[in-house]
């Protein structure tokens, strides 16, 4: 238990928690490598035609029973975890583990799953899959699975970032949050430079880790897995805001 403690503790620094956001670049960039390896498969999310015995598409289905498969075995009694069908889930069959609470409960509860999945499936999706049908629709559905935790991680670890900043300087925050103003709080948590670097350190990413390996060869193709030019707008248009977006979230309830 106080090992549990001193744990969570040592996370609690804006730099360790900006190192988990780069490694989670990586998780991140290589779940949509995985998941342009199949055609867009629009059947496998059709909820007005959905398969015999379900009532809605089996992309709903696997989410929603892989969600309650994984709520047994305790994912959700992590803070850092957020379910995108938060209701009825199961319980966990484990009692949860026995760490002191870091994020400050009302914040805690936030879940903007709603927007990460409509991102996810609207916008991002036809950027990332080519058109078609491999009929591989079990295996797809498994990779969306993973880039969608591995999104919804990276968005709602602004509660952390939040919390530490708050605890840094209080007295900086406060009187936003009382007055409840949306944009001075937006305006104090934002580091433009560190938003530039990640922009710019994903769409390398993308290069290096999207490329053929050639033993022969020095140079790429120029052909990568995921237009690396996708990773750093989907990075810069949505995951960034949306980061920031639970940031003011979370401060507007840090008082309550
Ligand atoms: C996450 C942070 O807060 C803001 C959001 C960022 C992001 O989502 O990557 C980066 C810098 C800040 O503008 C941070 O300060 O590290």
């Amino acid at each position: 238990m106080a090992e549990g403690r001193s744990y969570l503790d040592s996370l609690l620094n804006l730099e360790s928690l900006r190192k988990s956001l780069v490694r989670q670049e990586d998780t991140i960039i290589f779940s949509l490598i995985e998941r342009a390896k199949y055609p867009i498969n629009s059947t496998l999310y059709d909820d007005d035609k959905p398969p015999a015995h379900l009532s809605d598409s089996l992309f709903h289905f696997l989410l929603k029973e892989s969600e309650a498969l994984q709520a047994k075995a305790g994912r959700y009694t992590s803070p850092e975890e957020n379910a995108f069908f938060p209701d009825k889930l199961p319980s966990p069959l484990l009692p949860p583990p026995d760490h002191t609470p870091v994020l400050h409960p009302p914040g805690a509860a936030i879940n903007i799953n709603d927007k990460v999945l409509n991102l996810y499936l609207k916008t991002l999706l036809p950027l990332i899959a080519a058109d078609g049908d491999d009929r591989n629709y079990a295996a797809t559905a498994a990779s969306d699975l993973n880039c969608l935790q591995a999104l919804s991680r990276r968005i709602h670890f602004g509660k952390f970032v939040a919390e530490v900043k708050f605890r840094d300087a209080p007295e900086d925050y406060t009187p936003a949050i009382r007055a409840k103003d949306r944009e001075a709080l937006m305006k104090l948590l934002t580091f433009e430079s560190v938003e530039e670097t990640i922009k710019k350190r994903v769409e390398k990413k993308a290069m290096v880790f999207g490329q053929d390996v050639d033993l022969n060869e020095n140079d790429s193709n120029g052909d990568y897995k995921v237009d690396p030019t996708i990773v750093s707008k989907l990075y810069g248009e949505w995951v960034i805001p949306l980061t920031k977006s639970v940031q003011v979230e979370y401060l507007l309830r840090r008082l309550d």
